[in-house]
C-alpha cells in the first residue's frame, strides 16, 4: 500500500486500497441508540454537553434523541428540552419518529432530518412498536409523505436484518422486501441493522449482494452493527468492499435496544474510526477528541466504556 502521510496520532496513514471508498459518513448514534437504554436516566444538561462535545470532533451527523412515546422509552422523554438545546449546532441532528404525533413534535422544534424505525421480523415489529409489519409500514407512510412535502430528509431504518431473538436468522428476501417498500414510500436512505449483533461477514455479503440485484443502490445503504460477537468490524470492512460508504456507530460503543432481548453496545465509533483511519480512509473525525468525550461520557455513567479504542488511548495518556 502507498503511504500518504501520518494521522493526527503519527500513524501511518495509506491510500485506501483498491475497491474501497475514500471517504465514509460516519452517523453517529451514541446519544440516541446508546443513551435509550441506559438505566439510569442521563440529565438532559449532560446529553447536551455529549452532543457538543461529539459536534467538536469533526462528526457530521449526530442522532440526537427520539419523539416517541415517553413510557415506551423513558430515557428519552426529555426530547423537548433537549432538542433545543442542541439545535443551533452546525451539524445534522436527525431523530426517530415512529408516527404522525412523533413527527408533529419533532417538526414543532425544527428538525430537519427524521427516521422511521421498521422491522424485517413480526415478532420485533410487535415488541417494539406494538403493530405487525405491515402494520407499522402503514404508519410510516403518512409520516415519509409529510416530512417529504416539507423537504425534511428521512431514513429509514431496518432492524432484525440478519438475526431476531424470538424467530432466529432472518430470511434475506424478507429483508429485501421491507426495504423496497421503505424507499417505495419515500425514505432516502435505509440503515441495515443487526440489533443484536449476530451477523457475520459472508451474512453481510450475501444481503448486500441480494439488495443490490433488487435493484436497491448501493448509495443509500448504510450499515448498523452491534457488536456482540466482535464482527461489527469485520461486517463493516465487508459492507465497505460492497460499496457502502455510510456506517452508523457509537461513540464509546454505547448502546442497544430496550425492546430487543441480548441486544449490546453498537459498534463504536472510535473502532471504527481507527480501522478507517488505519485504512487511509477520510472521515474528518479527531480520534483524540473523540476518545476523550467517550472517557467524559463514561464518567457520567460511572462505568468504563468497552471501546477497546477508547481503553487503549486513555491509558496511553495517563
Ligand atoms: C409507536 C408507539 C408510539 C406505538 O405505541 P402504542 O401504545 O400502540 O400507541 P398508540 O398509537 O396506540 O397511542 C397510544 C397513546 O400514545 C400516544 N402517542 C403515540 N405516539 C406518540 C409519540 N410519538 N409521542 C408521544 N405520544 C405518543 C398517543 O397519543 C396515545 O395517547 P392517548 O390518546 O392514549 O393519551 C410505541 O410503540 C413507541 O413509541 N415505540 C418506540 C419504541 C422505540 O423507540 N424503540 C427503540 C428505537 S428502535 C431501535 O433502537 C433499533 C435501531 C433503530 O437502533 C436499529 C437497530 O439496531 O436495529
Amino acid at each position: 500500500m502507498t503511504t500518504a502521510g501520518t494521522s493526527s496520532l503519527g500513524l501511518p496513514m495509506t491510500v485506501p486500497a483498491e475497491g474501497l471508498p475514500e471517504r465514509v459518513r460516519i452517523y453517529e448514534v451514541g446519544a440516541r441508540d446508546g443513551l435509550q437504554n441506559e438505566k439510569a436516566t442521563v440529565p438532559t444538561e449532560v446529553k447536551a454537553e455529549f452532543i457538543r462535545r461529539l459536534a467538536r470532533t469533526g462528526l457530521e451527523i449526530i442522532e440526537a434523541t427520539s419523539f416517541v412515546h415517553p413510557k415506551w422509552v423513558p430515557q428519552l422523554a426529555d426530547a423537548e428540552q433537549l432538542y433545543p438545546a442542541v439545535a443551533d449546532l452546525p451539524v445534522e441532528l436527525p431523530v426517530l419518529v415512529p408516527n404522525e404525533r412523533g413527527l408533529d413534535r419533532a417538526l414543532a422544534l425544527g428538525a430537519r432530518r427524521v427516521a422511521v424505525f421498521a422491522s424485517a421480523t413480526e415478532s420485533f415489529a410487535k415488541a417494539n412498536l406494538n403493530r405487525t409489519v405491515d402494520e407499522a409500514l402503514a404508519m410510516f407512510e403518512p409520516v415519509v409523505a409529510r416530512a417529504k412535502a416539507q423537504q425534511v430528509g428521512v431514513r429509514g431504518y431496518l432492524s432484525m436484518c440478519f438475526g431476531d431473538p424470538w424467530e432466529g436468522p432472518v430470511p434475506i428476501p424478507q429483508v429485501v422486501k421491507v426495504c423496497r417498500a421503505l424507499l417505495d414510500m419515500g425514505c432516502d436512505e435505509l440503515s441495515l441493522g443487526d440489533t443484536i449483533g449476530v451477523a457475520t461477514p459472508g451474512h453481510v455479503k450475501a444481503l448486500l449482494t441480494a439488495l443490490r440485484e433488487a435493484g436497491v443502490p448501493v448509495s443509500v445503504i448504510g450499515v448498523h452493527f452491534h457488536d456482540t460477537y466482535g464482527q461489527a468490524l469485520s461486517n463493516t470492512l465487508t459492507a465497505l468492499q460492497q460499496g457502502v460508504t455510510t456506517v452508523d456507530s457509537s461513540a464509546g460503543g454505547l448502546g442497544g435496544c430496550p425492546y430487543a432481548k441480548s441486544a449490546t453496545g453498537n459498534l463504536a465509533t472510535e473502532d471504527l474510526v481507527w480501522m478507517l483511519q488505519g485504512l487511509g480512509i477520510r472521515t474528518g473525525v479527531d480520534l483524540g477528541r473523540l476518545v476523550a468525550t467517550s472517557v467524559w461520557m463514561a464518567a457520567h455513567l460511572g462505568r468504563p466504556s468497552p471501546s477497546r479504542t477508547v481503553r487503549a488511548l486513555s491509558h496511553q495518556e495517563q
